[in-house]
């Protein structure tokens, strides 16, 4: 195919970012789209700035040009669609996706040449989706599917470096009244407000989640059963001392609300499903005995 145009044009008005270098990594070409995205000027960097400036670190550097030499991995020469970074004027990482080719001649290297085409939408794009597949929206904690992936994750971290790892069981007491009596509305308040009260009582290792309708748990690392038992104590009073509806807030008689609390402790060596068993039926003696309480999992809960 003839086109009317030369190539230096055609690099220059090229919407990704184009970067050559020659066989010592100096940079020899750099249209406008790089400079936009990089925010160097071509004069600041053609024939002065060697490419492994631009990359994150030597070692990605090194890693790129030698899956452009490995066969197996785009063919000869080349690099297609592989994610890293660079780091633009002022350091800042700038997410990529890189499509590169070697420019020989005579069986010789003699530079290369990319396209670095602009991450950072999609990259913020996908943060946003994956944060929104782990979180509950009505509460802003964590969901359950999260919930599972990270109790193994811990679980696994105990069994190989020990320590003690608790979890915390939350069932609300009476909620279904409040939303027969006061309505669906007012009952969302409230998940929204247990959402802030376990955001703001926990460390920041420690994790909330929403597991079901009015149950939620919490994921204490590093927790010794005790502790947990009153990290659980002080959710239930602060709880009480912020919601209008609880035992004994003269706000509303219609309804009142309150937490069980159930209390298990793990040391990793059982399979997943059986913790959450444990800290479930601690929370269930809780309700056992009237709710608005905190139990903990011993062999007499079952
Ligand atoms: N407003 C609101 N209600 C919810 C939501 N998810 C679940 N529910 C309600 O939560 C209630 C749960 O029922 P129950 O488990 O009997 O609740 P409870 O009255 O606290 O009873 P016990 O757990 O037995 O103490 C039901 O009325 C559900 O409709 C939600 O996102 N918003």
């Amino acid at each position: 195919m003839h086109l009317n145009i030369n190539q230096a044009d055609l690099i220059s008005i090229c919407p990704d970012p184009v970067i050559a270098i020659n066989r010592r990594g100096v940079i020899s070409v750099f249209n406008t789209s790089a400079e936009n995205l990089l925010g160097y000027s071509a004069d600041q960097v053609i024939g002065v700035m060697n490419i492994r400036q631009i990359y994150p670190s030597d070692a990605e550097a090194r890693k790129i040009m030698r899956l452009m030499m490995d066969e197996s991995f785009c063919g000869p020469g080349r690099v297609e669609g592989y994610e890293t970074y660079v780091l633009n004027s002022s350091r800042e990482k700038v997410p990529i996706r890189l499509s590169a080719a070697m420019l020989m001649k005579q069986g010789e290297y003699r530079g290369s040449v990319g396209f670095f085409h602009d991450m950072t939408r999609q990259k913020a794009l996908e943060t946003t989706l994956l944060k929104q597949s782990i979180t509950d929206d009505l509460s802003g904690l964590y969901n359950q599917r999260h919930f599972y992936v990270q109790v193994a994750s811990e679980m696994m971290r105990v069994k190989r470096y020990g320590g003690e790892l608790s979890l915390v069981c939350i069932d609300l007491d009476g909620f279904k009244q409040v939303n027969d009596k006061l309505g669906h509305l007012e009952g969302d308040q409230i998940v929204r407000l247990i959402g802030r009260v376990l955001r703001d009582g926990l460390r920041d290792s420690d994790q909330a989640f929403r597991y079901g309708g009015d149950e939620f748990m919490l994921l204490l690392p590093n927790t010794v059963k005790a502790d947990a038992c009153q990290l659980a104590e002080r959710v239930r009073q602060l709880f009480n001392l912020e919601c209008n509806y609880s035992p004994g807030s003269h706000h509303n008689q219609a309804a009142t609300v309150s937490m069980s609390l159930g209390v298990a402790s793990c040391s990793g060596a059982e399979p997943v499903d059986f913790f959450v068993q444990r800290a479930d039926m601690a929370m269930y003696s809780a309700k056992q005995a009237g709710g608005d309480c905190v139990r903990q999992f011993s062999t007499g809960n079952n």
